[in-house]
């Protein structure tokens, strides 16, 4: 089993960020964030599960989920979100195993889950978390200047997420983001380092 490295973090902690400065080093990855959109995309295979539970309201003309309809629903009903994620979330994790699996045998991967911490059944499949954090207030600002979404909505997210100290708590690393674009790549290259090391030392243990 190759070395798995979980990564989460709140909204606009900077994941996606930290994301590609691994993928320019050639770390494979594999993203529930890119897996829940195949599964609600037109022919997605959640859809037909998500138009019973939620109707036609939610579903574009040409079938795709409609996100911000849904994300107006359910980060204002904790209901509403829990039905969607007993939808999404298994056959996340079921897609994630067999995109896992069809990597093969690589140094180490990267496993990208927004919900490592809320959902159940991550940890046991990661050798290691890292926390990608920065200031509430700066999630919030950089979430504003990137989308459409109010201070309100994006609070509102923020509050249907762990808190900072419970996401912290469960972090075996963590990657500051406090500052600059520029001071991601660095910080990558040493975590980088440390996990071909790390998972050295598992192949080594497991031979
Ligand atoms: C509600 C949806 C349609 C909104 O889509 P939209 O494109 O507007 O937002 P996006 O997907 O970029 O998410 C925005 C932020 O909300 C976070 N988020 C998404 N789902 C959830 C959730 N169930 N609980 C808490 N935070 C969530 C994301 O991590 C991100 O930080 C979408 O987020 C969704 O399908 N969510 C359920 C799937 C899920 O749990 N995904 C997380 C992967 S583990
Ligand atoms: N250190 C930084 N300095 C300035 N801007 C940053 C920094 N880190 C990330 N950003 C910007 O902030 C926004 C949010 O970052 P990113 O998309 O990487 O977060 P995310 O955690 O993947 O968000 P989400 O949870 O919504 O998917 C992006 O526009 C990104 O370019």
């Amino acid at each position: 089993m190759s070395f798995v490295v979980g990564l989460t973090g709140g909204i606009g902690s900077g994941k996606s960020a930290v994301t590609r400065c691994f993928a320019d080093l050639g770390v494979p990855q594999v993203d529930t964030d890119v897996i829940a959109h195949a599964l609600t995309a037109a022919g997605g295979t959640a859809m037909p599960a998500i138009c019973a539970a939620f109707g036609d309201a939610v579903v574009q003309a040409d079938g795709a989920l409609d996100r911000a309809a849904m994300r107006r629903i359910v980060f204002a009903d904790r209901g509403a979100r829990a039905r969607l994620e007993s939808i999404l979330h298994p056959r996340i994790r079921s897609e994630s195993s067999a995109r896992v699996a069809a990597l093969g045998e690589v140094p180490y991967l990267l496993l990208v889950v927004p919900l490592l911490v809320e959902s159940g059944g991550w940890r046991s499949r990661v050798d290691r978390v890292l926390v990608v954090d920065c200031a509430e207030e700066t999630q919030i600002a950089r979430v504003i200047a990137r989308s459409a979404l109010s201070a309100d909505e994006v609070r509102a997210i923020i509050a249907a997420q762990a808190s900072r100290a419970r996401r912290l708590a469960a972090a075996d690393d963590v990657l500051h983001n406090d500052g600059d674009l520029g001071e991601i790549a660095p910080r990558v290259a040493t975590l980088h380092r440390r996990y071909l090391e790390l998972a050295g030392a598992k192949l080594a243990a497991e031979r």
